[in-house]
C-alpha cells in the first residue's frame, strides 16, 4: 500500500527512537484517505501535535515523490473518531490541531519520563504542584540550573500536563518570545502578540538569561508578567542561573521573577544518572547491561544531553556494524568523548576533590600519615591519578611521596581488589571520580 511505502521511507529519514515514539503509533485511516489527503489516526492529543509540526511536512513530501501530487496531511486523534461518529466526508473531521491556542510540546517530555534524584527533587516537586493547581501555590516559579540537566523537560512536562486537563498553554524560548515580538511589532499587530502571549493560563519561558541587555523585550515582557500575574495564571521562567545573576536584567523584572519559588537544579548524583540511563534504555528499547550503564554514568559527565547523545551513538553503531554492544565495544566507541574530558585534569584537581569530599587536608593525601582513612585517600587518590592522568608510574611515586613505581602499583592493586568485592566502595570511586571529571570543587 502507498502508505506503508511512505511511511518505510520516512522510517529512513529518521531515527528509530523518533519512529518508535512517534510514527509506530499512528494508524493510517485508508477509508477516509484520497489522492489529495491522507489521514492518521494518533493515539493522543501530544502525538498528534508533534507529528503534526514534526513530521507532516516530510510525509507530503514523500507522497509527491511517489505520486507528483501534494496532498493535504491530516492528524485525527483516534478517541474523537469514536466518539464524535465521524461521516464518511473527511473534510469534516476534527483536526487535533486547527483550533487550538496551545503551543506544540515534546510529548516525551513528561513528569512520568523524568528521574527524580536529590540534585533535581525540589524542582520536580514545585513543577508537580504548580501543574496539579496552576496560578494558586507559586508564582511565578523560577528553575535554574546548568545545561543539559532537565529544566526544558520539567516545563515541558508542566505544560504537557496542565494541556492534557485543558488549560491553554503558551511554552517559548526567551529567543522565540523576542523573534514574535519584533515580528509582531514591525508588523503592526502587536494586539495578536498580546492576545497570544496574555490570554493562556499557564505560559512556560525557556532560557530567561537570554533577556539580559535586551531593553525593549524586557519592557514588553515586563508588561506580560505583569497582566497574567495579577489575573492569577501560571508562570514559569527556566533559566542557567538565578535571577540576581542575570547581568543586564532590569531590577524590576529581577524583583518579580524572586517573587515565587526559586528552585535550582543541581549536578546529578551517580545514582541518578544510573536511573536516567536506565529510562532512556528503557523507553528507547536499547539493550545496556549495568557494567555499560555504569561505566557511561561515571565516565561521561553530567550533562544530561550528551549522555543521551553518547548511547545513540552507541546503539546506532552497534546496530551499523551489526554488533552486540559489550564494554569493551562500548568503551572503544566513547573513547574519543572521553578523551577529550579527560585532557585538563591535573594531579591538583584530583587531590583537592578528594580531601574535600572525604573532609581530610589537600597535604594529608601526599603526607606520609598512615591513620586510615588518610591512606584509603591516598590509595584513591593514586588510583584516580592514574585512571584518569597520562601520569606514569614512577611520576605518581614522586608527586605522592612513595619509594617507587612498585609501591604505586601496589596501592592501585589493593584498590582494584576492594573494588572487586565492595559495591558501595566501588560506587563512591566512581563517584569521586566523575566529580573529578566534571571539576566539581
Ligand atoms: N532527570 C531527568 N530524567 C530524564 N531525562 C532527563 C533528566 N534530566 C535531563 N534529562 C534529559 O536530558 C536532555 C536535556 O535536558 P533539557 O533539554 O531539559 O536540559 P536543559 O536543562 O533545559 O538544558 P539547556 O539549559 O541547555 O536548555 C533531555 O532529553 C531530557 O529529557
Amino acid at each position: 500500500m502507498l502508505a506503508d511505502t511512505i511511511i518505510e521511507l520516512l522510517k529512513e529519514e529518521i531515527s528509530s527512537q523518533e519512529y518508535d515514539r512517534y510514527i509506530k503509533q499512528l494508524k493510517f485511516h485508508e477509508k477516509a484517505s484520497n489522492s489529495d489527503q491522507m489521514v492518521f489516526l494518533a493515539p493522543n492529543i501530544l502525538i498528534a501535535n508533534w507529528v503534526k509540526t514534526k513530521y507532516s511536512d516530510k510525509i507530503a513530501h514523500l507522497f509527491e515523490l511517489k505520486t507528483g501530487k501534494k496532498p493535504e496531511i491530516k492528524i485525527v486523534l483516534k478517541e474523537h473518531l469514536k466518539t464524535t461518529k465521524v461521516k464518511s466526508t473527511p473534510v469534516e473531521m476534527i483536526d487535533a490541531i486547527k483550533n487550538t491556542k496551545n503551543t506544540i510540546l515534546n510529548p516525551s517530555y513528561t513528569f512520568d519520563s523524568f528521574v527524580v534524584g536529590s540534585s533535581n527533587q525540589y524542582a520536580y516537586t514545585a513543577a508537580k504542584s504548580i501543574a496539579e493547581k496552576p496560578g494558586v501555590m507559586y508564582n511565578p516559579v523560577f528553575i535554574y540550573g546548568p545545561t543539559g540537566l532537565g529544566k526544558t523537560h520539567l516545563i515541558h512536562a508542566i505544560g504537557n500536563y496542565v494541556q492534557g486537563r485543558g488549560k491553554i498553554v503558551i511554552y517559548a524560548t526567551i529567543e522565540q518570545f523576542m523573534n514574535d515580538f519584533t515580528y509582531n511589532l514591525r508588523n503592526q499587530s502587536m494586539d495578536r502578540f498580546r492576545e497570544k502571549y496574555r490570554s493562556c493560563d499557564v505560559l512556560l519561558i525557556d532560557d530567561t538569561q537570554f533577556l539580559s541587555n535586551k531593553i525593549q523585550t524586557q519592557e514588553e515582557f515586563f508588561h506580560t508578567f505583569n497582566e497574567l500575574h495579577s489575573a492569577g495564571k501560571q508562570i514559569v521562567l527556566t533559566s542557567d542561573k538565578p535571577p540576581k545573576m542575570i547581568n543586564g536584567l532590569e531590577d524590576r523584572l529581577k524583583s518579580r521573577f524572586e517573587w515565587g519559588l526559586i528552585a535550582d537544579i543541581g549536578l546529578p548524583e551517580l545514582e541518578t544518572k544510573i536511573a536516567i540511563i536506565k529510562k532512556k534504555c528503557e523507553l528507547d528499547g536499547i539493550n545496556l547491561n549495568s557494567d555499560i550503564v555504569n561505566y557511561i554514568a561515571a565516565n561521561m559527565g553530567d550533562n544530561i544531553r550528551e549522555i543521551e547523545s553518547a548511547i545513540i551513538n552507541l546503539n546506532a553503531y552497534a546496530s551499523l556494524m551489526r554488533q552486540e554492544i559489550t564494554l569493551d565495544f562500548a568503551k572503544n566507541v566513547m573513547r574519543e568523548q572521553i578523551k577529550e574530558r579527560r585532557e585538563n585534569i591535573s594531579l591538583e584537581d584530583i587531590i583537592q576533590i578528594i580531601a574535600k569530599d572525604l573532609n581530610i587536608k589537600p597535604s594529608e593525601i601526599k603526607s606520609t600519615k598512615r591513620s586510615k582513612n588518610i591512606v584509603e585517600a591516598r590509595r584513591i587518590g593514586i588510583y584516580l591519578a592514574r585512571t584518569l592522568t597520562p601520569n606514569s608510574m614512577p611520576s605518581l611515586a614522586t608527586y605522592f611521596g612513595m619509594k617507587d613505581h612498585t609501591a604505586v602499583s601496589h596501592n592501585i592493586k589493593k584498590i582494584n581488589e576492594i573494588i572487586e568485592t565492595n559495591e558501595s566502595f566501588k560506587l563512591k570511586v566512581e563517584d569521586l571520580k566523575n566529580k573529578i571529571l566534571t571539576k566539581q570543587m
